[in-house]
């Protein structure tokens, strides 16, 4: 197959995260770069990501079989309009913003429709920037791509088969129902993990008694209050119509919760918290999806030393790697625990059963 050259305009978590994947399965594909970060595209060059870091959107992406616009998504819709004199009848120009119809409608403004397939990897995290990516990021996770109205179907093929060789999953949308998808299971999610953390700052006391209690389910469902709030501001500001619309509704929905806890409705408060059991219970528990699937296990263990050491070695020993280990101290394992992850679910499953034939209790979660 030919090399092909790619652009890539923001090179940050997943801009850098693509690039990776695609130096890792198109060794001779020739990648050029533009970021406002130089130290980001510096030390993409000194790792064989990228081969050329530009200064601008220049003459240096004219070309490209491949232009994905990474930065936030304000920025791609903005950058469209430098990009239109330098494409090729036959570059496809992609973006990996987490908002489709604002960069949809920039496109059909400035007439690059036949160019432009939309893209979004449903894989990330509450991390940012290039030191964050990983050429694995992406393996496994739905890729939603929207294609605008006048591209030819060849293009789309050809992306389709693109994202699939980069072990991602294509999935085709219309970008205006990408939007209220996405509202609801990404970016409501978003602003109530963000609210949650501002409502516990805002309460707290002054010796700060609630974070230093707050438990792993506070910190399970608030991880992404981490993430970069640029990013964020952004999306709300591009998918305005459907958060407001959602989060209205959620409101009612928070509303009708505590009309429950005060009319004390035991059956009521019973089926919300079993219908929410059984529903989250039959959500597919493989990779795919917007967070992906952690393979850990926890294991009960006496605080003394050598007692990790013992652990990692009886899994050393039988090849199995450890991807995270640490204790855990909190309300739901009182006594703490020791928390391992792992790379896959076989070595999770293989880690479990071992574990055990040595006498360790094991929680798996
Ligand atoms: N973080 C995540 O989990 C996911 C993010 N996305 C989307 O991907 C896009 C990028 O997000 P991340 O990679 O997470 O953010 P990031 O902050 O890691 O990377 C953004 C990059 O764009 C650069 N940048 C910012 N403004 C720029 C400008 N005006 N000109 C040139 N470069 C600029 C930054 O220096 C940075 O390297 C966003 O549109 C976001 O909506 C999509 C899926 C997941
Ligand atoms: O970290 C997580 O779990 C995420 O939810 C990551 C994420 C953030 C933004 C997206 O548009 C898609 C995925």
């Amino acid at each position: 197959m030919n090399a092909k050259k790619i652009g890539f305009i923001g090179l940050g978590l997943i801009g850098g995260s693509i690039a990776k994947a695609i130096r890792q399965y198109y060794p001779d594909y020739d990648i050029i770069a533009f970021d406002k970060n130089k130290e980001s595209l510096a030390l993409a060059i000194q790792e064989g990501t990228i081969h050329t870091s530009c200064s601008s959107i220049d003459d240096n992406f004219r070309g490209c079989n491949y232009i994905f616009l990474c930065a936030p998504v304000t920025y791609n819709a903005a950058y469209l309009s430098q990009l239109k004199d330098l494409l090729d009848e036959n570059c496809i120009l992609t973006d990996v913003g987490s908002v489709k119809t604002s960069i949809h409608e920039e496109v059909i403004r400035l007439g690059m429709e036949a160019n432009f397939i939309g893209g979004h990897p449903m894989a990330g995290s509450e991390k940012s920037g290039f030191m964050n990516s990983k050429a694995h990021l992406i393996e496994n996770a739905y890729y939603i791509l929207t294609p605008s109205a006048k591209v030819a179907e060849e293009k789309v093929d050809a992306y389709k088969n693109f994202v699939s060789s980069l072990k991602a999953l294509p999935v085709i949308l219309d970008y205006h129902e990408h939007d209220h998808i996405t509202g609801t299971i990404s970016h409501l999610p978003h602003i109530i993990a963000s609210t949650l953390v501002n409502f516990v700052h805002d309460t707290d006391s002054k010796e700060g008694m609630m974070k230093a209690l707050a438990a792993g389910g506070f910190k399970d469902i608030t991880r992404i209050a981490s993430s970069s709030p640029v990013m964020w501001q952004q999306i709300c500001l591009k998918n305005s119509e459907n958060i407001s619309q959602i989060l209205g509704e959620y409101i009612e929905a928070l509303s009708h919760a505590k009309d429950l806890v005060d009319e004390g409705n035991e059956p009521a408060l019973y089926a919300l918290f079993e219908n929410s059991k059984d529903y989250r219970n039959s959500m597919p528990n493989g990779s795919a999806g917007p967070i992906k699937k952690q393979f850990a296990l926890y294991c009960d263990i006496i605080d003394e030393t050598g007692g990790i050491a013992t652990i990692a070695t009886i899994l050393a020993s039988n090849n199995i790697s450890i991807k995270n280990i640490g204790i855990i101290h909190n309300r739901e394992f009182e006594e703490g625990v020791l928390r391992i992850e792992f790379y896959d679910e076989d070595s999770a499953n293989r880690a479990s059963v071992l574990l055990q034939k040595y006498r360790y209790v094991i929680y798996e979660v």
